[in-house]
């Protein structure tokens, strides 16, 4: 499995990426360059983390337009692998591969914290090595991750399966524990085919057993 991981000016998730995929699970690795077209190597594409652009008008908004994310969107027509984490949900929303958009947090604060969440849908390829609504712990830092979309869309999320993480140790979509207000506590999607997957916590920040926490290495090995 060869994995691609963007490089926006201004990302800083980056190589903790390729710390994971290359450093840790020995898989072929290259760091893509926002203006690079030729993605035809890659199996899946991995949208860091970050402040690209510096985050001006919103977040993912200026990203959205390199062209690097135009071969994505035909990467992901192929039925190809897409992970966009933490800004690159954020850029996925503003692409239009995934509905719905990241709007400021609840509290309007910028939160770095770790946080609970339930695997609410384990059968994608992402999750298959998740238990059903396990809980795990991650890593969760942003100042735009309120997951907002309208009613329709929500309903169709729900009634698809395609929320795949909630923000909580509870599977329900109304659990207390929601850190930035996100609508049904949703903390990650995917689209309606299942190979693009949006996340605002970091899977990547929880796979080193040296920082702690590995909950997140299941997603990265779910798909090898
Ligand atoms: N820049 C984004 C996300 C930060 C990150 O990707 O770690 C925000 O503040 O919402």
């Amino acid at each position: 499995m060869k994995f691609g991981v963007v490089v926006f000016p201004g990302s800083n998730c980056d190589r903790d990426v390729v710390w994971v995929t290359d450093g840790l699970l020995g898989q072929p690795t290259r760091m893509i360059w926002h203006q690079d077209t030729d993605i035809s190597d890659i199996d899946v594409m991995v949208i860091p983390g970050g402040f690209s652009y510096g985050d001006y008008l919103r977040c993912g908004a200026i990203a959205r337009f390199s062209p690097v994310m135009q071969a994505t969107v035909e990467h992901a027509k192929q039925g190809k692998f897409v992970i966009g984490i933490c800004n690159g949900f954020q850029v996925l929303t503003e692409l239009g591969l995934l509905p719905g958009a990241l709007v400021r947090n609840r509290d309007l604060h910028f939160i770095c914290d770790r946080v609970p969440l339930t695997v609410v849908n384990t059968k994608t390829p992402w999750t298959a090595s998740y238990s059903a609504n396990e809980v795990i712990m991650m890593p969760i830092a942003h100042g735009e991750g309120c997951y907002y979309c309208d009613e329709n869309t929500l309903t169709q999320l729900e009634a698809n399966n395609q929320v795949i993480f909630r923000y909580g140790s509870t599977p329900t979509p109304h659990g207390a524990e929601n850190p930035n207000g996100s609508l049904n506590n949703i903390a990650g999607i995917c689209n309606g085919q299942g190979n693009v997957l949006g996340m605002m916590p970091h899977p990547e920040r929880a796979s080193d057993p040296s920082l702690g926490q590995t909950d997140g290495m299941k997603l990265f090995k779910g798909l090898l």
